[in-house]
Order: C-alpha cells, then structure tokens, then sequence
C-alpha cells in the first residue's frame, strides 16, 4: 500500500487529541508525475460527482466546493499478492471509508466484496472495464443525514493472480466540523448525528490502522444520535 496526497504539503492535525491544536504536514516522500496528474483528473470526477449528489439533495451544485479547499485528499496505490490461501489472508478487511467519495480504479481480477444491507451478505463486485467504482464515505452520510449511506466493503485476495487497485479518497480540510447540513434537518428530519473535526477523525485512523486493535477502530457511528 502506497499513500500519494494530492496538496503538497496537506495541513492535518499533529495529533487525535482534541485539546492539542497543533497542525504538522504530510509531505509526499516519492512525488510521481503520472500519480499527480492522474489524482487532478479523479480529482475533477469527484468535484462533479460532489456536485450532482449536491443536486440530488436539493441543494446548490457547488455547496460542496468549499470544504475541499484546503483539501486532505490522496490517492492509494494497492497491491494484492496472490495467496494460496485466500480465506486465511487479509486483502483489505471488512470497514467503511471515512472521508466524502472514493473514486476506485482496479484491474480484472476481482476480489472487492461489498456486504448487502438487508441479510448482511458479502455479495462480488464484478470488474467493468474502463469503469470506477464509486464509494459513498461517512463525510457524506452524515452531511446527508443518512439519506446517503456508506456501504461496508472488504477485499479477498485471488488465489493465483496478483491484483491492483488505485482508490482516490476525496476528503475534506482538516479543520472541517462534519455534521448533518443545516437545509436537510427540520422537526421531522432531527439531525442524527454530532459534529466531528475531520482532521482529528483521519489521524486518529491512521494511528490505529496498522495495529492490531482492542476497540473497534473509529467509526462515524461513534458520533450517532441515539434515537
Ligand atoms: O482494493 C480495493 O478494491 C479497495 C480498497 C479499499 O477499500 C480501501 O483502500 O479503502
Ligand atoms: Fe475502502
């Protein structure tokens, strides 16, 4: 796995700790032109996919722009090593991504499993060539206050073939407070979620990805509004 941010420097807290408000900055290590000009071309798709979920929900097409200014976006270079195994090896496991959309680009081997919400069964994703696949992240679910939902999804290694992905994670500034939008809650739409600061969400993810974890890692739905 490879990690390509899309501002050079990205501004991100130095910490998750919500009391230290200091900032330090991420610096791509290996800059790739090929990485970076492919990152502004997903990076438009995004914006106009942003726009036309913006339009879905009856607000104006560009009520999204302003988050991403100083945006906290990258792109993920995936490969999967061929394992004899499969179901004793970890692709990627089971979560939800974080962020507002993921733009994913994968070869035709197949392997990313997305679980149905009704009886919870982990159904394939087909690889369409020349297509990507769009996620929906938590940013999204709570800005639509749930009229969007982000779906879990998981990747299980191929037994033979090696595989590759490139997802692109749009994701909001730092200092950004994500909670439901002011236009869709109302007496009966109730806002169904508390603020969050994004940039303490990421480095908090990012701390405990590699590790082995105790508690279940964070979730947005850490932030939901009992009902
Ligand atoms: O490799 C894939 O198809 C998806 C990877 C993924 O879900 C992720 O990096 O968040
Ligand atoms: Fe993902």
């Amino acid at each position: 796995m490879f990690d390509f941010t899309v501002e050079e420097p990205t501004l991100v807290p130095a910490s998750p700790d919500p009391e230290d408000k200091e900032e330090t900055e991420w610096y791509n290590q290996w800059p790739e032109n090929a990485c970076e000009e492919y990152a502004r071309e997903v990076e438009n798709l995004a914006l106009k996919l942003m726009g036309l979920i913006a339009l879905g929900l009856g607000l104006l097409k560009d009520k999204f722009n302003s988050y991403f200014k100083d945006q906290t976006s990258f792109l993920r270079l995936n490969h999967y090593p061929p394992c004899p195994s499969p179901q004793l090896a970890l692709g990627v496991s089971r979560h939800k991504d974080g962020g507002a959309l993921t733009v994913l680009a994968q070869d035709d081997v197949g392997g990313l499993e997305v679980k149905r919400k009704i009886d919870g069964v982990w159904i394939r994703v087909k690889p369409t060539p020349n297509a990507f696949i769009i996620n929906v992240g938590g940013v999204i679910q709570v800005w639509s206050n749930k009229r969007y939902e982000s779906v879990e999804h998981r990747v299980m290694v191929n037994s033979k073939k090696e595989r590759f992905s490139i997802p692109y994670f749009l994701n909001p500034a730092h200092y950004t407070q994500v909670k439901p939008l002011e236009e869709l809650i109302n007496e009966q739409n109730l806002a169904k979620y508390k603020p969050y600061s994004w940039g303490k969400f990421i480095t908090h993810r990012k701390l405990s990805n590699f590790k082995k974890l105790n508690t279940e890692n964070i979730q947005i739905s850490h932030f939901r509004i009992s009902e």
